[in-house]
Formats: C-alpha cells, sequence, structure tokens
C-alpha cells in the first residue's frame, strides 16, 4: 500500500501526548475471517481515525507496516502468536519484528509466566531498548502482572489480558475493579483495553484514572457486534 500523508517522525513525548485522555481503537481480524487482509486493516484504520481515534492497535507485521503507512497517528503494534498461554509477541524476537515493522509502541505479553525464550520481561524490554525508541505496553492480567511491569521498565500499562489469564475473572465488560487497583498502585499510564463494549464504559475507564481506553470489537469486529444483535433478536439462537 502506497503511504497516503507524510510519513512523521513520533518522539516518545508525541506519542504519550496524543494518546493522554483519549481514545485508542484496536483493528483486528482473526486468521481464516472475511476482513483478514492488511489492506482492510489499513481502511479500517483510517475509519477509525476519522472518528476522532488518536491511536491504532494491529497485530501482524503486515497490519502494522499497512497501518503506520495509512495513518498519521501512533500505532500500538503487536504480534500473536498461538493463542494459549504466552501469545502476545511473546519473544524477544517478536518484539523487534513489531518495532522494525514501524509501531510506535510495541505492544507485549506482561504477565509474569514464563516466556517462550526464556528471557523475563525486564531482560526483554532492556534488550529492546538496545535497537529501537518504540515505547513498550505491557499486556497485563492482573495488579501482579503490572508491578512486576512496571518494575521491569516498560511505558505503558495495559489490562488486556484481564480474564484471560486465570488470575481474574472475565467481567462482563471492562475490569473495573482491576483498574482501580492498577491506577491506585501505579505510577504509569494505564490503558484500559478488554471487553470495553460501550461509550459508557469507555466514560467510566477514564473516571477512574485512565491513560487512554483501547476499543476494539466493539468499533472494528462486525461479526462479534452482528451475534450480539442476532442474540437480541433471537434470544434462543445459539
Ligand atoms: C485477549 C486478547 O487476545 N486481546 C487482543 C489483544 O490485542 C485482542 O483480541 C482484543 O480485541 C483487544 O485487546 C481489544 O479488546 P476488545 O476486543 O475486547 O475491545
Amino acid at each position: 500500500m502506497s503511504t497516503e500523508h507524510e510519513t512523521r517522525t513520533w518522539t516518545r513525548e508525541a506519542v504519550l501526548d496524543a494518546m493522554r485522555g483519549r481514545l485508542t481503537v484496536s483493528c483486528q481480524a482473526y486468521p481464516g475471517e472475511p476482513l483478514r487482509d492488511p489492506r482492510t486493516t489499513a481502511q479500517m484504520a483510517r475509519a477509525v481515525v476519522a472518528g476522532g481515534a488518536v491511536a491504532v492497535r494491529a497485530q501482524g507485521l503486515e497490519d502494522v507496516a499497512a497501518v503506520v503507512a495509512a495513518v498519521d497517528v501512533p500505532v500500538v503494534g503487536l504480534w500473536k502468536d498461538g493463542d494459549g498461554g504466552v501469545f502476545i509477541t511473546p519473544t524477544l524476537e517478536h518484539a523487534r519484528a513489531v518495532a522494525d515493522a514501524g509501531a510506535h509502541v510495541v505492544a507485549l505479553d506482561g504477565t509474569r509466566r514464563p516466556r517462550p525464550d526464556g528471557l523475563t520481561l525486564a531482560e526483554t524490554v532492556a534488550r529492546l531498548r538496545e535497537t529501537t525508541d518504540a515505547l513498550v505496553m505491557a499486556d497485563c492480567g492482573s495488579l501482579d502482572d503490572a508491578l512486576a511491569a512496571q518494575d521491569a521498565g516498560v511505558d505503558l500499562l495495559g489490562t488486556t489480558l484481564a480474564g484471560y489469564t486465570g488470575e481474574r475473572p472475565k467481567t462482563e465488560g471492562p475490569d473495573l475493579e482491576l483498574v482501580d487497583e492498577v491506577v491506585a498502585a501505579c505510577s504509569l499510564p494505564v490503558v484500559v483495553e478488554g471487553r470495553v463494549h460501550t461509550p459508557a464504559h469507555a466514560a467510566e475507564a477514564m473516571a477512574r484514572g485512565a491513560f487512554s481506553v483501547c476499543v476494539g470489537t466493539a468499533i472494528t469486529h462486525p461479526t462479534t457486534i452482528t451475534s450480539w444483535f442476532v442474540g437480541a433478536v433471537e434470544p434462543g439462537h445459539r
């Protein structure tokens, strides 16, 4: 895809300034899905930026590069490998590749679980910083994850994995109890992400001290949104 804007250099401070107090949107389609195409992801990114998103989160190296080329906002990149255990940018190699694809923020697994390459999160962050200025966002599943990730030297904490690691219940909306705990105990910016399904959820997250709110499914995953409506129209539908 051709670059449709002047490629801008985002300093770390400019990325944080852009995200502070505003909406990030995650544009992801999953393997085998009809919208799974980097060009489609880039178009989706342009659509959400037109609606006011100030940062875009994207998954996969091709999608990250396509989104960086398509929009003039910071891109939070990740590389999902597998779907169980540590799968969000699980190793240093994955993280370096995401940064090389142009991500301004590298989102990675920020849990305390062993990483497939045997590095600690602190080692991963330190070695990543040797080759990139990209910010590092730790996708956490609990308060203990967030505290450990903060000690490991990341720049941003995300509640992304709350409800997906066994440490927290999978709440109907965002895990606001965890948001309260992390905001109270940590000094780093907290991105509230995961099951933010309504504008009211997003407002509540901001009221509780979120640095930014990241919405994925409710804005960019029409298959799931459709299923919500199908469930309402046909209550017995499975
Ligand atoms: C747990 C996991 O794999 N989360 C992923 C992380 O990138 C995505 O599948 C989510 O869509 C994203 O976090 C946004 O959350 P929601 O789609 O709930 O608004």
